[in-house]
């Protein structure tokens, strides 16, 4: 993180931002080589006699079955589930996933242990929640920001909906498993990160707008976490060790953003709910699923071309419209009309976007994912209604003014 955690829970607790900012309920947090050593430390300091291990089978060979190992020389007991795949191979962050969780986990357990990625930790979080005991965090891959935030994002009867749960009370992530993990998800690390560049102006838009709540603290965390990967471009498309830990750390503190704030605004806009459109279209059509940061890093550059084409000239041309049925809005548009020039301004091209994407490995073009024009063309109409709570700039092209 650009701050330590101790940092960043001081300087929350220092914010006048006016929201109620959640508490940040994360006791320690670990990026580092010995990070076994210092998981086991903490269950025995925490005197748990059982915790519930909840990994798949890919991220169980990549870390659980060395955590399982520290775990019996430590004379730590514990359990295993390992959540199955469904009928094409994915796993899936659903109903069917976390009724097997539960299922498998016996009521005495005193906390579990998320081992995988952002679909594991999803699954586990909600889990835990439920079953009202904490859980600590096993990243295995640098992939999304969603490890340290307390929502959920849940496919629940084929619609994909964020359930705010809990955040974990401690994070283990260890070097070498992260330094391992497959090329792809350090793109999609990188993606979902780079697409802060227009969640956060869908932010600001929302909050002038709608009034939707807005911390300038949370803003600069998020900002700080996608400049250090930008800054970084080069050590993180190359894998190096250096890259991987400012990678992590970005993402970390991103989703300490999101939890502060209760809610993902400041990580999720237009360019997220296109993703999560795509996604649901694709359970819907029963093909394979396409990482998460794959289609943020190919969903951004299009919301920020659809931004600077259409809704930019409309900035510039304000004074010129005659009057218009939600005046209001309007008005608040005027008032606001300059910043927002700037800030769209200010984002990288669509191309500059594209070439960031391709060099750390990831997807630039829709095609690359099996998306074709058809359902890109579909979204660009119809995803913002997938959440309502959200007032981007993709919302407001769509419903007050086309
Ligand atoms: N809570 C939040 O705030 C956020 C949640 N998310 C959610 O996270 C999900 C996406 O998570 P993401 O991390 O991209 O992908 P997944 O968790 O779906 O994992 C993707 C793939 O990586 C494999 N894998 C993970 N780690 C390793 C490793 N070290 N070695 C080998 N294979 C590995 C997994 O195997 P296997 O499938 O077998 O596990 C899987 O094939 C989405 O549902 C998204 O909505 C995203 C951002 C924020
Ligand atoms: O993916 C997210 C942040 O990267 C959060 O997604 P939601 O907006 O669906 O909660």
């Amino acid at each position: 993180m650009n701050g330590t955690l101790q940092e960043i829970v001081s300087l929350a607790e220092q914010c006048r931002c006016g929201n109620n900012h959640h508490n940040i309920p994360i006791e320690q947090m670990v990026i580092s080589h010995d990070a076994w050593e210092l998981l086991v430390a903490y269950l025995q300091n925490k005197q748990y006699k059982t915790v519930a291990i909840i990994a798949d089978d890919n991220t169980f060979a990549a870390a659980g079955r060395q955590l399982c190992d520290m775990l019996e020389k430590a004379s730590v007991r514990y359990t295993v589930c390992l959540v199955q795949p469904d009928e094409n191979g994915d796993v899936i962050a659903d109903e069917r996933s976390i009724v097997q969780v539960l299922l498998e986990t016996s009521n005495d357990v005193d906390a579990m242990i998320a081992v995988g990625a952002g679909t594991i930790h999803d699954i586990t979080r909600f889990s835990s929640y439920k079953m009202n005991i904490p859980f600590i965090s096993v990243p295995t891959a640098p992939s999304v920001d969603g490890f340290t935030s307390m929502g959920a994002p849940l496919i629940i009867r084929g619609v994909k909906k964020t359930i705010q749960a809990q955040a974990p009370i401690a994070l283990f992530a260890h070097m070498d498993v992260l330094c391992k993990a497959p090329k792809s998800m350090i793109a999609t690390g990188f993606g979902d990160m780079a697409a802060k560049y227009t969640s956060l102006v869908d932010w600001q838009f929302a909050h002038f707008m709608a009034d939707e709540p807005y911390c300038p603290f949370v803003h600069q965390l998020t900002e700080q976490s996608l400049k250090a990967c930008v800054d970084h471009i080069e050590e993180i498309s190359a894998r190096e060790e250096k890259g991987i830990h400012v990678l992590m750390n970005a993402v970390l503190q991103s989703g300490i953003a999101m939890l502060i704030m209760g809610q993902s605004y400041p990580a999720s806009g237009a360019e997220h709910h296109l993703s999560h459109y795509w996604e649901m279209e694709f359970l819907r059509q029963k093909k394979r699923q396409v990482l998460h940061g794959m289609k943020v890093g190919v969903s951004t550059p299009i919301i920020i071309e659809r931004y600077q084409r259409v809704f930019l000239p409309m900035l510039n041309h304000l004074q010129e419209r005659s009057l218009a049925t939600n005046e209001a809005k309007w008005e608040r548009l005027r008032a606001t009309a300059t910043h927002f020039q700037e800030q769209l301004q200010s984002l990288p091209s669509p191309a500059q976007f594209r070439a960031m994407i391709e060099k750390v490995g990831g997807a630039v073009a829709p095609e690359q994912l099996g998306i074709d024009q058809e359902l890109v063309d579909r979204s660009l109409r119809e995803a913002h209604r997938l959440r309502s709570n959200r007032f981007t700039i993709l919302y407001f092209l769509n419903e007050l003014v086309l």
